[in-house]
């Protein structure tokens, strides 16, 4: 389904990403881990196609992935914004409109059919109850359903996540996790999630990629990339070896004193 090829991504003389190259198949939930500031954000904007590789590319069925966001690609951020004067189920029903016409206005049949499929949707998310209410009377976890309900209403075949749960508690954390298993498996989605936490790129999905750098010059700190320095199947690998790469992000992220 989706072919990088030797994909780098630069910012002027700062590589980010060097020579990434990978195959993933429909159905796939790949969870990336990697030091803060390695370039997993960038990645997930290159499949989202906000971001363009400076070199390689992306093929999404053998075509070029385009370069603007399309129904194709569904986006969960952490941070994102929402309508403060709409209600939860306008929030979700605007992203259709968008999707659907220039204006910004659905009318009629068109209205009803898209405020049905919302109401549908923050039921399945869990959020049926507050479908009334306005994001304000959210509270961090109902914001991050009401993200995905938003980005599912485009019907997206590919989700990326990135960081979506990162701001929040543990308990809310893991009912988020059910969420997602869930709509991956009844939506039949191809799934890329950003996360810190190595234990939850572990627990979710099917495969794990590690973005970390293969060289490094001390006296250029920016003249070589990340690339995925581990593509493990979930559930089929030792302790140690996560150990091991665990302490590895750890080392990565210490600040560097001279
Ligand atoms: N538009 C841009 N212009 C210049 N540099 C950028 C731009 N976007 C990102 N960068 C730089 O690219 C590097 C990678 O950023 P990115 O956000 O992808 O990292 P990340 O691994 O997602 O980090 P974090 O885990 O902290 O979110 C950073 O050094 C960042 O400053």
């Amino acid at each position: 389904m989706i072919e990088i090829n030797n994909i780098w991504k630069r910012y002027g003389d700062n590589v980010i990403l060097e020579n990434i190259s990978a195959s993933v198949k429909e159905g796939e939930f790949v969870t990336l881990v990697g030091a803060s500031g390695c370039g997993k954000s960038t990645f997930l904007k290159m499949l989202l196609g906000t971001e363009t590789p400076s070199q390689g590319s992306i093929l999404l069925d053998g075509k070029p992935i385009p370069s603007e966001p399309d129904a194709d690609r569904g986006v969960v951020f952490q941070q994102y914004s929402v309508f403060p004067h709409l209600s939860v189920l306008e929030n979700v029903v605007i992203a259709r409109v968008f999707e659907k016409t220039k204006s910004g206005f659905l009318w009629g049949s068109a209205k009803k059919a898209a405020k049905a499929e919302a109401a549908e949707l923050l039921n399945i998310v869990g959020l049926s109850h507050m479908q009334h209410r306005y994001p304000d009377e959210l509270s961090g976890g109902m914001r991050q359903r009401l993200a995905i309900a938003q980005a599912l209403i485009l019907k997206p075949r590919i989700l990326l996540l990135d960081e979506p749960f990162g701001a929040l508690d543990p308990g809310i954390r893991a009912d988020m996790h059910e969420l997602v298993l869930d709509l991956w498996s009844k939506h039949k989605l191809t799934i890329f999630m950003v996360t810190h936490d190595l234990k939850e790129g572990f627990h979710l999905g099917t495969r794990l990629w590690v973005f970390d750098k293969r060289r490094v010059d001390a006296q250029a700190p920016n003249a070589y990339g990340a690339g995925i320095t581990y593509d493990l199947p979930v559930g089929e690998c030792a302790q140690e070896l996560l150990d091991e790469i665990d302490e590895s992000l750890m080392e990565a992220e210490q600040p560097e004193y001279v």
